[in-house]
């Protein structure tokens, strides 16, 4: 069932959401949230995003909000730690955010700092979290492959799950996965998944060993889910800093995934400082539930967005649909 450019745009609410902390460069979070027959749903391509780019968020919130669920198989889902580019005195604070998380993915390679911010912060996230714990970086394609190379030598002493998006091309990735092939440490895909024209072209190259997947970006639930299966290779269902709304979103694909074997970076709504329903699904003992949340109306009214950014957003919204067709 697709819902006409009116049926969406009848509910559709702006809001403007602070975070707790900076994190990709914004303060502040922007998503668009609409009601479907199956319940809330959420429109939030980050703003610099084409319209190309972000109508596939917009199948991704019809699909949400308008189709059958794939069918759950688990309630809960374990998800890890967001570390933003912090300094090290910030480490506890932020982490104290996702009680119960054993998994913590920190952010590195971030502009304006040296290997040895990152090394630091790596360390201080691994006193945090105990040599049982696991932790995952994420340069989100920053690094050459001899930046690369060098950084993922010296953090793998602190011992790594995998690394995400070390490098920006596939080419690189795959440079880079031989030359590190002694350390065993995997190389995770995500912008090479959820910015590529072919998002399967990555696991094709062999240029990667697990696969970060988000259900807006790919299109929705069940184009992500089809995706996972053919690629053939492990995935973590990661989210788009969204709101409660899009976390549900993400919650509801990882729990349809029948494989799940690491842990999701669906805990981000601990780095929101505010969130459009009364009951957000924040982690609680390292897990967050499978369920849609109720919207409260009063937080869409306390965080709506101006005027001149909600009529953006509904702009934006009519040229997605129409480039869906
Ligand atoms: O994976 C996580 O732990 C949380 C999500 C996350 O890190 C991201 C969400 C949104 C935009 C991205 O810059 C970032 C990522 O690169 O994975
Ligand atoms: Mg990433």
């Amino acid at each position: 069932m697709h819902p006409t450019l009116d049926e969406l745009l009848q509910t559709a609410r702006v809001v403007t959401l602070p975070l707790a902390r900076r994190f990709r460069g914004i303060d502040m979070r922007e998503a668009l949230l609409l009601e479907g027959p199956q319940g809330w749903t959420e429109f939030s391509p980050f703003v610099e995003y084409g319209d190309a780019e972000a109508s596939a968020w917009l199948a991704a919130s019809i699909d949400f909000g308008w189709s059958e669920p794939p069918a759950a198989l688990r309630s809960s889902i374990r998800v890890n730690a967001t570390l933003p580019a912090v300094s090290v005195a910030e480490v506890p604070d932020v982490l104290a955010g996702f009680p119960g998380c054993r998994t913590v993915k920190v952010k590195v390679a971030e502009r304006g700092q040296t290997l040895s911010d990152d090394i630091a912060r790596v360390a201080a996230a691994r006193d945090a979290i105990g040599a049982v714990g696991r932790i995952r970086v994420d340069a989100n394609g920053l690094w050459n492959v001899d930046e690369a190379e060098r950084a993922i030598r010296a953090l793998a002493e602190i011992d790594l799950e995998y690394v995400e998006q070390p490098c920006a091309s596939i080419r690189e990735l795959g440079e880079l996965r031989s030359r590190i092939a002694d350390l065993g440490v995997p190389i995770a895909a995500d912008e090479s998944v959820r910015k590529a024209s072919d998002p399967l072209a990555v696991a094709r190259a062999g240029a990667a060993d697990i696969l970060v997947i988000k259900a807006q970006p790919l299109g929705g639930v069940h184009a992500a889910l089809r995706m996972a299966a053919e690629a053939g290779l492990p995935v973590v269902v990661s989210s788009a800093l969204d709101t409660s709304v899009g976390l549900a979103m993400g919650a509801q694909l990882a729990a349809a995934i029948p494989d799940l074997d690491f842990d999701c970076g669906l805990g981000t709504a601990a780095l929101l400082a505010a969130d459009v329903t009364a009951a957000p699904l924040r982690p609680v003992a390292g897990s967050i539930d499978v369920r849609r949340v109720q919207v409260d109306p009063e937080l869409l009214d306390r965080y709506s967005a101006d005027d001149d950014r909600r009529d953006w957003w509904r702009a934006r919204l009519e040229r997605c649909w129409r480039l869906l067709g």
